[in-house]
């Protein structure tokens, strides 16, 4: 009998989004761009009377994450779950929808409940839009590349570009996801700043994730700072959505946005969720 599992999501850095509203939680997500990237969650899962989550984020842990526990019960298994990850957590990279990818990815083998791929990235997206902790992170994260998608949910269009440069980030802090999906406020502007086609490369996508944040009003004075410090180094930079923090592309990125903190060098994922490994 499986007594542990081990499986691995990537995350993912959306650059621009626009909800779209459905009858349940299947047919609501958002529409967007955004680059799967290569670190993620590892999440760990082992068989237990009480389901607990740990979240360890570079050997600081913290207890509990309610997009998880609502997965595992509406899966009807209790289970221990220990998540970790390097990124910074709330901070855009995606890393709810890695935890769930993850840790469901894991659960499936570990109980051999024989859910598709497809079904265990359904349960991921309820919980995210349950939760109000992403919208279109889990249909991306279901495989590598900088992603299009042109509709709502894990099954609408998607399509996927694999550049090979690097993408460079830094995080200023943590902006909560939930907080900025239920402002109706907020979510008109998004919508009204949402532009109409997908990106052509890493440098494009870049430059209309920047005129979406400059459009969505979402951009904090200490990531205006970044973004200009980008512009005057003619760096192709824009703001993580959701998180306060900046991305960039290009041979100056690193050097510019290490000024303001630790940089993450991010490479575009190559494919999405993986189990790695069980142990009797
Ligand atoms: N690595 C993780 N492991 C477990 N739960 C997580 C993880 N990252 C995020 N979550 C859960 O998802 C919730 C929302 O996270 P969110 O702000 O969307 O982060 P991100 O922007 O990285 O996706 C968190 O409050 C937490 O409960
Ligand atoms: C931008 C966001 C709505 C949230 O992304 P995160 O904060 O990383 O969970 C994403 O899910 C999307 O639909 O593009």
């Amino acid at each position: 009998m499986v007594r542990t599992a081990v499986a691995f999501s990537p995350g993912h850095i959306s650059g621009y989004f626009r909800r779209v509203e459905g009858d349940d939680p299947s047919t609501t997500g958002s529409v967007g761009a955004g680059v799967v990237i290569d670190e993620g969650v590892r999440s760990t899962v082992v068989r237990a009377a009480e389901t607990n989550v740990r979240v360890v984020r570079q050997d600081l842990a913290s207890a509990g994450s309610p997009p998880v526990e609502y997965a595992l019960e509406r899966l009807g298994v209790t289970a221990g779950v220990t998540t970790e990850c390097r990124l910074p957590i709330g901070a855009g990279f995606g890393l709810s929808a890695a935890a769930l990818l993850a840790t469901l990815t894991a659960t499936n083998h570990l109980f051999d409940l024989g859910l598709s791929e497809d079904e265990v990235a359904a349960r991921a997206h309820e919980a995210e839009v349950i939760h109000r902790s992403g919208l279109g992170d889990v249909a991306a994260s279901r495989a590598g590349g900088v992603v299009c998608r042109t509709g709502p949910g894990i099954h609408a269009g998607i399509t996927r570009i694999y550049p090979q440069e690097p993408l460079y980030a830094v995080s200023l802090g943590p902006l909560p996801t939930a907080s900025v999906l239920s402002s109706e406020e907020a979510m008109a502007r998004i919508a009204a700043a949402f532009p109409d086609r997908c990106p052509r490369d890493l440098a494009d996508f870049c430059l209309l994730s920047r005129g979406f944040a400059e459009r969505s009003g979402l951009i904090a004075p200490e990531v205006r700072r970044v973004l200009e410090a980008c512009d005057a180094a003619t760096v192709p930079a824009s703001m993580t959505m959701l998180g306060n923090g900046v991305f960039a592309c290009g041979d100056d990125a690193g050097r510019v946005l290490s000024r303001f903190g630790e940089v993450y060098t991010l490479r575009v994922a190559r494919r999405g969720a993986y189990l790695i490994e069980t142990k009797p």
